[in-house]
């Protein structure tokens, strides 16, 4: 079977990761063309790869081009993810889909309306062996019927241009999508609150907790923190009926010695997550090269994690508790 021939559209931080991803970990994969807002990067990056540059809209029309894969600033991801569909072409968009729900529902519209699902967004914890291990549990019924769900989401530190907002619109919107895959239902109301300031943080709100209620009765609380320093650190535990089901850490050994127990904490996403990328992007590659549907988060839910998004930042700003309706769901994306 020929490569996959795949355009990259941001070659920052995990542009440059997935594309060693594509080259080195998934089989079937060649990089023909990259675009980034900084030609200098552009051009490096497109050197060590072996690819051409092109500006990021040039490059979805490109005949050569067979899928795109957009690693841009979130702000920039719904025009090329629109490009893309109007140019049939597969897409794979690294979170969020969108910053606004209405960014985020043109997509949607624009997919349903072509009636073929060509994106899948970047939300790889429902490729993360742990998080899959505590659905296999909540799902075998073990621990009974969920009540609630205690999660934490710990950076060590982020980049200089992090914003307040990015605490929700590039941070939380993870456990936001997670809770729907993990339970399968959609989250109807958000409240934001903040513990006192304590002046070690620079000018982001953090720590930062999102109260969230999910369709059925589930509620689950988020603290997000952004510069613990110690470590990246992600949790995550369920209380249910009759028992509790905790969030492992993949391929963690635990060793006691010398009067102390000592685990290795992750240094950032690549390191904890890194599995999980590797698995997503294999899929997606899979899903593109046999012609099917991709398996992975679609763009409603990119959509609906967008819209929890939006309404946390208005709780953010008012305290208030902001309800969140999606509207109806088009056929192309009903679950089984
Ligand atoms: N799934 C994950 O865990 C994960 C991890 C890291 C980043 N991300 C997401 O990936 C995206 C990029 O994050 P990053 O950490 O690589 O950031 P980054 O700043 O390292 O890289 C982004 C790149 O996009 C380029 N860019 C900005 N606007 C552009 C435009 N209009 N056209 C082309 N290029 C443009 C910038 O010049 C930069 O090189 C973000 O949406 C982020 O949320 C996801
Ligand atoms: O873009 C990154 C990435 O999505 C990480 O997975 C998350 O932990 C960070 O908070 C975010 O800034």
């Amino acid at each position: 079977m020929m490569s996959l021939r795949v355009g990259v559209i941001g070659t920052g931080a995990i542009g440059r990761d997935h594309i060693r991803r594509l080259t080195s970990v998934v089989a079937g994969v060649e990089i023909v063309a990259v675009a980034d807002a900084d030609p200098e990067l552009a051009r490096r990056v497109a050197g060590e790869a072996g690819a051409r540059v092109l500006p990021g809209d040039r490059l979805i029309g490109e005949p050569d081009v067979d899928a795109v894969l957009v690693c841009s600033w979130g702000a920039t991801h719904a025009d090329y993810v629109l490009a893309a569909i109007a140019a049939g072409k597969p897409v794979f968009c690294e979170k969020p889909l969108a910053t606004t729900p209405d960014a985020a529902l043109a997509i949607v519209d624009a997919e349903a309306r072509r009636g073929k699902r060509l994106v899948q967004v970047g939300y790889m914890r429902r490729y993360d062996d742990a998080y899959r291990a505590l659905k296999r549990e909540l799902d075998g019924g073990v621990i009974g019927a969920p009540l609630m769900m205690h999660c934490a989401h710990r950076n060590a530190s982020v980049p200089a241009f992090y914003r307040p907002d990015d605490m929700i619109t590039d941070t939380a919107v993870h456990e936001i999508d997670m809770l729907r895959w993990l339970f399968g239902a959609e989250i109807v109301a958000v409240r934001v609150l903040r513990p006192r300031t304590g002046g070690h943080t620079g000018d982001l709100p953090e720590p930062m907790l999102l109260v969230l209620e999910l369709d059925g009765g589930v509620l689950a609380d988020v603290e997000i923190s952004v510069n613990a320093r110690y470590g990246y650190d992600i949790r995550g535990e369920i209380l249910g009926e009759s028992g509790t089901a905790a969030l492992g850490e993949p391929g963690v050994v635990a060793v006691r010695s010398a009067g102390r127990l000592a685990v290795p904490i992750a240094g950032d996403w690549r390191e904890r997550f890194g599995p999980a990328y590797d698995a997503e992007l294999r899929d997606w590659a899979g899903t593109v090269r046999a012609g099917q549907p991709p398996g992975g988060p679609s763009c409603w839910d990119g959509y609906a994690a967008t819209s929890v998004s939006a309404a946390a930042l208005s709780s953010l700003r008012t305290g208030e508790r902001v309800v969140v309706s999606l509207g109806d769901q088009p056929e192309l994306y009903r679950r089984e």
